[in-house]
């Protein structure tokens, strides 16, 4: 079998840095150590080499506010390996009375033109038995996170009654809880107000989002989730309001983690009032960006560990999709790109910036969410025998971002303009070299399906700790145990 050795680098792992050569052969790294030889050899040197970053938050040719999003897996695949990322991980997106597995059959049917590995996150869109029985086979497939939006008010918003429902069903089969954040109703009704008094443009958005409805879905979800025994993990923080309550779930021994994207930690809401519409509503998406305090919290969290995780939602829409919302901004579709930015403008404004250490940034953008999801040491590690999915950072290599010279079919970038020094010499997909020095050699198909197991240990705890603590009957002499 033909060996490749990445040579005279420097292995940077979420909790060590030493030299050594790296060598893969079938898909899998089979040594570490020093002056390894192989068939191949991938020039390290002045370069760390890294797990792959892992993005846990995609939407690839995704169906979402009356279209699709524009990135499919392929274009969305490539991008990610162009910087730096290996395995995404996408949402399964079950229609209104639709079965789990049909849903998730049709994103199977999508994905197979996946460059790199992919796992599911499932969604749950609507109650009902057919989905109570649906969560225990996802789980049987691999799919063993559940998606719950708080948000979209008569589309895919679940309510609190069947938030619990769905959380204690997944917290018994060993499965994690997911959420995303916002209170839809109270959106709804700003949203309605914000129409009628004539506030129609991309900058409304933001108003109708306020950081308010964030922390109080946040909160509200942490709690229930505690009521149901599961453990937590929430989508897109973005504001001090939802990352407080997550700070403070954790200190109090909740298992909850939280999950910034790289465009709430880089860019804010100055980019909804510029004067030119395209502009604004290319960056709208929920939630919003917000304003300097709030990134501040995002970075301090990451640095002290109340955040866990850094991802991109990225959810590709077109400057003509976009204007589906001239003249009413509640039909703007939701979301932005970043797949291809998110390891690079984390590095700069990170690790270039002294906020992060190089082993943090690879705990933020790989080893922590592979140790959520259940899929490490497989995946999110250096180690002998885990995939050989790995990226070559060259902290030295610099770019301007443009939409011009991007993987992504969109338009353009969100972070047009900024200037990144920290990108991939070589990108590795279960050892094949998908980005050679600035080539793109991707394979259309490459990717395989990610299946995860559940999660016994926590669930167990949790359950444990329910169990022992559960409301128990006073035992009173005199009167009888049980009802008449
Ligand atoms: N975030 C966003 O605006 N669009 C994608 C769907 C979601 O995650 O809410
Ligand atoms: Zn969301
Ligand atoms: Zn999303």
């Amino acid at each position: 079998m033909a060996s490749t050795v990445i040579k005279g680098g420097t292995v940077v792992t979420a909790d060590l840095s030493y030299a050594a050569d790296v060598r893969v052969e079938g898909g899998v790294i089979t040594e570490i150590g020093q002056g390894l030889k192989g068939d191949k050899v991938l020039d390290a040197t002045g370069c760390y080499v890294m797990p792959g970053g892992i993005d846990p938050h995609t939407h690839l040719e995704m169906p979402f506010m009356g279209t699709y999003s524009s990135d499919d897996f392929e274009s969305g695949t490539r991008a990610a390996l162009a910087g730096g990322t290996t395995m995404v991980v996408d949402f399964v997106l079950p229609g209104q009375g639709q079965g789990l597995m049909d849903a998730a059959q049709m994103w199977h049917n999508k994905s197979g033109r996946a460059n790199c590995d992919y796992s599911y996150h499932m969604a749950v869109t609507w109650w009902g038995e057919k989905v109570f029985d649906g969560i225990a086979d996802a789980m049987k497939a691999g799919m063993t996170s559940f998606k719950h939006f708080m948000a979209y008010k008569g589309a895919l918003m679940v309510n609190d009654d069947e938030l619990f429902a769905s959380f204690r069903r997944i917290g018994e089969l060993g499965g994690l809880a997911m959420v995303h954040a916002e209170n839809g109703d109270v959106v709804a009704e700003l949203t309605a107000k914000l129409l009628a008094e004539g506030n129609t443009g991309p900058e409304a958005h933001a108003y109708s989002r306020p950081p308010q409805v964030e922390g109080e879905a946040t909160n509200r979800a942490i709690m229930i989730a505690d009521m149901a025994g599961v453990p937590l993990y929430v989508v897109h923080v973005s504001c001090e309001d939802a990352h407080e309550a997550i700070r403070r779930a954790r200190q109090q021994g909740k298992r909850v983690w939280g999950e910034p994207l790289i465009q709430h930690l880089t860019l804010d809401e100055s980019e909804y009032f510029n004067p030119d519409w395209d502009h604004a509503a290319r960056r709208v998406m929920s939630p919003p960006f917000r304003n300097r305090k709030h990134q501040d919290s995002l970075w301090a969290g990451l640095q002290s560990g109340s955040l866990s995780v850094v991802a991109t939602d990225h959810c590709a829409f077109t400057t003509e999709q976009k204007r589906f919302g001239l003249g009413d901004f509640s039909k703007i579709p939701n979301g932005t790109g970043g797949l291809e930015d998110r390891m690079p403008m984390l590095w700069t404004h990170g690790v270039g910036t002294g906020r992060l250490t190089p082993n943090e940034f690879v705990a933020v953008t790989s080893t922590n969410i592979a140790k959520i999801l259940n899929c490490y040491p497989k995946k999110g590690a250096v180690l002998v025998g885990a995939d050989a999915d790995l990226v070559v950072w060259d902290p030295e290599k610099e770019k301007t971002i443009t939409a011009g010279a991007q993987q992504s079919l969109i338009d353009y970038n969100v972070f047009e303009g900024q200037k990144v020094k920290g990108l991939p010499r070589f990108t590795l997909t279960r050892g094949h070299v998908a980005i050679h020095d600035g080539e793109v050699r991707t394979q259309e198909g490459h990717g395989q399906f990610v299946a995860r197991e559940p999660r016994p240990a926590v669930n167990r705890a949790l359950s444990q700790w329910k169990d022992l603590t559960a409301p128990r009957p006073v035992v009173r002499s005199g009167v009888p145990a049980t009802g008449v």
